[in-house]
């Protein structure tokens, strides 16, 4: 029998799932990222009824890392046609880790999804090439779903990745090589790790994702994308939110979500809620590995897999 969603549930599961922390591991290839503390759990949740939830550090912000893909993909929607898209960046799953090269030379230059790292670069090459402040841009969109006007970068973040950026860059390289990028490499760069760098708390991902569990329409009712291209992300999200996690994940939890090696997730429940939970350390696929525990019980105790 599913239970009722309050915040009481939400304070059990992460006590149910705090013995967790020290069995990960919190990302240290991005030094500004490495001091995080791993201790620090939270949850929050928006819901279609209007109901918020929230238990732990849910009111604390952190890195979002790519739980950022997940913005960048939304903006190019809204700019570009599917046939200046998809002929770019594909739509399987890739089966390997987020920053690995050995598909993209393989394939040709065209990442297998807008969620890997590549993948994402050349997203944001679209967005160089159509909006005049990519960054402006994106930090107007994430305040308006949020509904909070201070969420901004961390530049200290953003700064500490393009000082260890020799892997990304390599991507984006190899890229230009095969013509599917087409702006300036550190230009790309730079708005991609400042993409990654968003600090923002459980709270106000929920909020923000809540137009990937309403059809497209934001919390504040705004028309970001259509039912349709909102149904389309969720599938990618399926498919290849969580790396080469994804799999294992939909088996345990059943839900379209998108994680960022700050140890968050954004997980939604097509029509019905978004959710984001948030635990520093992360599994060997880069996913928080006590986020995804307390994702896999609330979806049980709620019922809600989509499977
Ligand atoms: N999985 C992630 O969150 C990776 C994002 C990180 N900024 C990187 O480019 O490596």
């Amino acid at each position: 029998m599913a239970e009722e969603l309050c915040d009481d549930l939400l304070d059990e599961i992460l006590g149910s799932v705090r013995p967790l922390i020290g069995k990960g591991k919190v990302a240290d290839y991005i030094p500004a990222l490495a001091g995080v503390a791993p201790e620090h759990l939270g949850m929050a949740i928006c819901s279609s009824d209007g109901q918020r939830y929230q238990a732990g550090d849910a009111g604390m912000r952190f890195s979002i890392q790519s739980i950022s893909k997940v913005l960048s993909l939304s903006l190019a929607l809204t700019r570009y046609q599917d046939s200046e898209i998809w002929p770019r960046v594909g739509k399987e799953p890739s089966g390997q880790p987020f920053n690995s090269l050995l598909q993209l030379e393989l394939e040709q230059g065209k990442p297998r999804n807008p969620f890997i790292n590549a993948g994402a670069l050349v997203v944001c090459d679209m967005l160089e090439t159509r909006l005049a402040a990519p960054r402006q841009r994106m930090l107007e969109m994430v305040r308006a779903l949020s509904g909070v006007s201070d969420i901004d970068y961390d530049r200290r973040v953003a700064r500490s990745e393009f000082e260890h950026s020799a892997r990304n860059a390599a991507i984006a390289w190899l890229m230009k090589s095969f013509d599917n990028f087409n702006n300036d490499v550190e230009t790309v760069l730079q708005t991609y790790f400042h993409y990654c760098s968003l600090s923002m708390s459980c709270v106000e991902l929920a909020r923000c994702f809540f137009y990937l569990a309403n059809h497209g329409r934001s919390a504040g009712n705004e028309t970001l994308l259509s039912s349709r291209q909102t149904r389309q992300i969720n599938a990618l999200l399926i498919t290849s939110g969580m790396y080469d996690g994804a799999g294992e994940f939909a088996w345990r939890v059943g839900m379209p979500a998108k994680s960022g090696v700050g140890g968050g997730i954004v997980a939604i429940v097509p029509g019905e809620l978004s959710i984001a939970v948030w635990s520093p350390e992360l599994d060997s696929s880069g996913n928080s590995l006590a986020g995804i525990a307390a994702l896999e019980m609330l979806s049980e105790r709620l019922g809600r897999s989509i499977f």
